[in-house]
């Protein structure tokens, strides 16, 4: 291939997890591209600065974003490397989500030095999570645990548990698979105890929507089977204005020609969890998504969910 241009740079969040996914994406595309030299550029993000206040109340996910994708605009980066759970709905002008690569185990993982599973927590036990769709789901289990925000990134999220400050708490698998502590994964919990959330576990890539150069670069490194159970799973997000942080689950399985999606909306307090399901064509993944935020509207989650956004 003729490239006018031998470099490539990704634009990441500094966090480890963040800098193990763009080291992940540069030795994809260099395996890929032996004669491309790429380079990362490191950068802090609004939603790593600001640690003390839930997420849910300084604007939610975007806040991870954002910096990134202006360092694109101004030609600082020409890629961004996003974990898909934190990447907004909709992109600003001039940018889009090109590349969807292979997914992780989309799991939550409870996560505990001294009990091996939700079930042995004893009564009032103390769960870290910030994430609204890990507490209402764990609070209709366990009404009795207290939940207590937790922020920060996966490390400092451990520190916090090691503390004592928690008895247990809630992270994606994804992020202590990739950073090599599966021993710190006391037990995984199943979708249907907690339904992740949408793009839980893959890796999206950003870049300029007119770059051609960089996106004929990115087309080895996408994954059909992720990229349509992540379009199910965003395009039910989308329909449900789903924006911000909110007690949202989206899962999407691909078996052959079919796409199965579990959707869920809660109340914060786990006092009410609408369930939906539905199954179709692949090639139909993002109206599947569409149609089940739709039979959760029907039953009632655009009250729910008008709640939540009122009281963040
Ligand atoms: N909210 C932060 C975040 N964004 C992505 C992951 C994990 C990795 C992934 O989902 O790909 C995490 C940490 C967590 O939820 O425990």
């Amino acid at each position: 291939m003729i490239e006018q241009t031998n470099i490539l740079r990704i634009a990441t969040r500094k966090s480890a997890l963040a800098m193990w996914q763009a080291e992940f994406v540069k030795a994809r595309l260099e395996h890929f591209h032996p004669s491309l030299t790429v380079e990362l550029v490191p950068m802090s993000t609004q939603g790593d600065i600001i640690l003390d206040t839930p997420l849910a109340k300084i604007g939610g996910k975007g806040l991870f974003v954002k910096e990134l994708e202006q360092a694109m605009m101004d030609g600082r980066a020409d890629i961004a490397v996003h974990s898909m759970k934190d990447v907004p709905v909709d992109f600003p002008e001039g940018l889009a989500l090109h590349t969807i690569c292979e997914r992780e185990d989309p799991r939550d993982a409870f996560v505990s030095n001294q009990y091996n599973t939700l079930d042995e927590l004893p009564q009032g036990a103390v769960v870290g999570t910030s994430s609204l769709r890990r507490q209402c789901q764990i609070r209709a289990l366990r009404p009795d645990l207290q939940i207590k925000d937790l922020r920060g990134n996966v490390n400092t999220r451990l520190a916090k548990l090691d503390n004592g400050e928690y008895d247990a708490i809630i992270l994606a698998a994804a992020g202590l698979l990739r950073l090599a502590m599966p021993e710190r994964i006391a037990a995984y919990i199943e979708p249907e105890m907690s339904l992740p959330a949408n793009g839980q576990g893959a890796v999206g890539i950003e870049c300029r929507i007119d770059d051609v150069r960089v996106q004929a670069l990115l087309t080895p490194l996408e994954h059909t089977a992720t990229r349509i159970r992540v379009n199910a799973e965003r395009a039910m997000n989308r329909r449900l204005e789903g924006g911000c942080q909110v007690p949202i689950g989206a899962y999407a399985e691909v078996e052959g020609d079919t796409v199965h999606l579990r959707g869920l909306v809660g109340a914060v307090d786990g006092s009410e969890i609408l369930h939906a399901q539905s199954s179709g064509p692949v090639e139909q993944a993002e109206q599947i998504g569409i149609a089940l935020a739709e039979q959760l509207l029907a039953q009632g989650a655009d009250k729910i969910l008008a709640e939540v956004y009122r009281d963040a």
